[in-house]
């Protein structure tokens, strides 16, 4: 059974990472990780109220930013977003009340062997991807659950499960007014959209990542550099940033306005965007102060759809 850095960490007195935390799978996962080196950037803002309510002009105006967003950037803060701060918070506070259960009551929902990403597990933890197949693992634990079309509903900590499933509601529901906003800036009929890729039925995943404070951050890496598979991520987190994206061939750190939801585009919007909205590289790294949790919304198509 494999054990989750959090448990690991508390169980003894850690001052530098276990070599199988410390061999990154490739070199250049690692470089220019220090604050120091990596430039901080500022992301476009969209102000998702001025899309359901604003005027005609004001929807034109941010059907353009996201254009813009999408073709520069690959990532947007989206601010005014309709998901009270108190959402948030319960959902972060039930997500750390998991990781705090017990390796026993944790253990029920830890998969093994290696996994086929076609194959969906409707709740798993652990902390990596794929212990069987990799040999290295990242500074992180997570929890993921699958959410849409089926909502699966984590039994324990008391809690999570309807605050998660308010959230998925809350952030399908922001995710449908974006593509719409985005299928329009690219010119394609809603409709055709809806159609092709079912998005009543679409895959919704949800992802708390945990990264422990790490003794030696600069020997590990949260998440390895990767893009995501669907159409658009929801990413909120913490207050703790560690987020880093590709961007004109340098690693930058992204400043998410508190609050805000940081989107990306995934595979499948690059795809159905001919290629012009980017699914872009990212990564995250870790820290020795504070505990970082990010908890992302990944929205796909059906399994089965395939984009053309
Ligand atoms: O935790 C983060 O900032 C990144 C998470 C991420 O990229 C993912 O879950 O796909
Ligand atoms: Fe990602």
């Amino acid at each position: 059974m494999g054990i989750m850095i959090k448990d690991l960490i508390e169980s003894t007195d850690l001052i530098c990472v276990p070599s199988k935390h410390a061999l990154p799978a490739k070199a250049e996962d690692l470089t220019v990780l220090t604050e120091e080196e990596v430039e901080q950037v500022t992301l476009p803002v969209i102000n998702f109220s001025l899309l359901t309510s604003g005027s005609a002009d004001d929807r034109s105006k941010i059907i353009q930013d996201l254009r813009n967003a999408c073709l520069h950037w690959g990532f947007f803060m989206v601010v005014n977003h309709g998901v009270p701060e108190s959402l948030k918070e319960e959902l972060i506070n039930s997500c750390m009340n998991f990781f705090d259960l017990s390796k026993e009551e944790k253990s029920v929902y830890e998969v093994e062997n290696a996994i086929d990403p076609c194959i969906l597990d409707p709740i798993i933890c652990g902390t990596n991807f794929n212990p069987a197949s990799e040999s290295v693992s990242f500074w992180r634990d997570y929890l993921r659950v699958l959410v849409h079309p089926v909502f699966h509903s984590p039994p324990k900590p008391e809690g999570l499960s309807e605050v998660l499933s308010e959230y998925s509601q809350k952030s399908r529901d922001i995710t449908k007014e974006l593509l719409k906003a985005i299928m329009e800036g690219l010119e394609l009929e809603e409709s055709d959209i809806e159609k092709s890729l079912e998005l009543k039925t679409g895959v919704q995943m949800f992802s708390a990542n945990l990264y422990p404070p790490c003794p030696q951050p600069e020997l590990a890496i949260g998440l390895p550099p990767h893009a995501d598979h669907g159409l658009l991520t929801l990413l909120m987190q913490n207050d703790v940033g560690g987020l880093q994206i590709m961007n004109k061939g340098k690693w930058v750190a992204v400043n998410a306005i508190p609050n805000s939801i940081m989107v990306n585009t995934g595979d499948h919007m690059e795809i159905l965007s001919n290629g012009k909205y980017k699914s872009v590289l990212h990564r995250a790294v870790v820290n020795n102060k504070e505990t970082r949790l990010s908890l992302v919304m990944t929205n796909g198509p059906p399994t089965r759809t395939s984009v053309s």
